[in-house]
């Protein structure tokens, strides 16, 4: 009998966080293989809290690829979409499941249709990342579906095909996205420096200061970036490659203040090429304007970092705090110069404090 006149359906659910960057990507050397014109680093975030939970599955009654995302369908038919879907069905394995009758051949993987559900338990390109949680959680559950022999590093080069910052998202902990400098791409992928619990007590304290989607999404503004900047290559070159090596230093050693100047200088200057992209590119606002002068001032009253900020393709400002005391400082002085509407519920806050 053929596998098309079976009846089974194949599922695999998997949970991917997204991660925050700390020395950023922005810019890219190839845009069809997303190849980028600097190393970045990043840390990934717990799960529990900002994560993309995707269902894939399998069936001979399938007719064609199809996905929805937050409950909506969506096209599959984009160019990353594709490159993930052929790269994966490409090293895909025999599968069998007895109990249920399912005997599929590498081969099968070519003609076999896949249906794929994903949610964000956050707001959707609003400049958190859901295209990194999105794309390596969409890479990882069907490498699981299509028992895949690669691992998370080989698979991460094929989630920067979906997104760049996405291949960060396999692993946990701090992450580096080497570059690489094959024009093929197969050296340009994630490495894990240290896995979350090497820097528990460091605590993200994320201020969504707008959810709505961002005007100018981070592949054509990095695009314009690199067409019209003259102070992007000076960052690429000169700037971002001792900033990985201290970064990479601040990591192994938990130097919490060397932590912080790099990625609050990093975030800014990621911002400063933005601002000298032609026409100009402003992703923050004056409220994450003053959320910075904010912790800034803090930070020097202290005489020594208690907190890093970093901005995003958008306003919402990522704060990580050197502790757990120290971010609950931290909001309560955001309550204070950012008091919340008087209907608005605390309840997670107020525990936290
Ligand atoms: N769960 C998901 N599964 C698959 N694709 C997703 C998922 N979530 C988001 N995406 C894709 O990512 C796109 C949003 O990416 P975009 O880069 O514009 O925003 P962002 O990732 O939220 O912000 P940024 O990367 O700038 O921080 C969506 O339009 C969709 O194509
Ligand atoms: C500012 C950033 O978040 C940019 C992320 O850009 P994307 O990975 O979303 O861009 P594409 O590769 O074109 O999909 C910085 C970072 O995450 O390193």
């Amino acid at each position: 009998m053929g596998i098309e006149s079976e009846k089974w359906i194949l599922m695999v659910t998997a949970r991917t966080p997204t991660n925050i960057a700390v020395i950023k990507y922005w810019g890219k050397r190839d845009e069809t293989l997303i190849l980028p014109i600097n190393d970045s680093i990043s840390l990934t975030l717990d799960p529990t809290h900002l994560s993309t939970t995707t269902t894939v599955s399998v069936s001979p009654t399938f007719h064609q690829d199809r996905m929805w995302l937050n409950g909506k369908e969506i096209s599959l038919q984009g160019g990353r979409f594709q490159s993930c879907l052929r790269e994966i069905r490409a090293r895909a394995q025999d599968v069998q499941d007895k109990k249920k009758g399912i005997d599929i051949k590498k081969e099968d993987w070519q003609k076999l249709h896949l249906h794929i559900a994903s949610y964000n338990n956050f707001p959707t390109a609003a400049g958190l990342a859901s295209s990194a949680a999105g794309l390596a959680c969409l890479v990882f559950s069907l490498a699981k579906l299509m028992n895949l022999k690669e691992d998370n590093s080989q698979l991460s080069a094929i989630a920067r095909q979906g997104s760049g910052s996405a291949c960060r998202s396999l692993y946990g902990g701090f992450v580096k996205w080497v570059m690489g400098k094959e024009d093929n791409g197969s050296d340009s992928l994630a490495v894990q420096l240290a896995d979350e619990k090497h820097w528990d007590e460091l605590v993200i304290i994320i201020a969504v200061v707008s959810a709505r989607q961002k005007e100018t999404s981070s592949t054509s503004g990095m695009r314009d970036t690199v067409e019209t900047s003259a102070l992007i290559q000076h960052r690429a070159k000169e700037v971002v490659p001792k900033r990985i090596v201290q970064m990479e230093d601040a990591i192994q050693n938990r130097d919490f203040p060397s932590f912080a100047r790099l990625a609050c200088t990093d975030s800014n200057q990621f911002h400063a090429v933005c601002l000298d992209t032609y026409p100009p590119i402003f992703y923050m606002n004056d409220t994450s304007h003053r959320i910075i002068s904010c912790v800034e001032k803090w930070n020097r009253a202290e005489g020594a970092p208690q907190v890093a900020y970093t901005f995003d393709a958008g306003p919402n400002a990522v704060m990580i705090a050197r502790n757990r005391k120290t971010a609950a400082l931290l909001l309560q002085r955001l309550l204070y110069n950012f008091p919340p509407e008087s209907d608005t519920d605390l309840g997670r806050v107020n525990n936290f404090i």
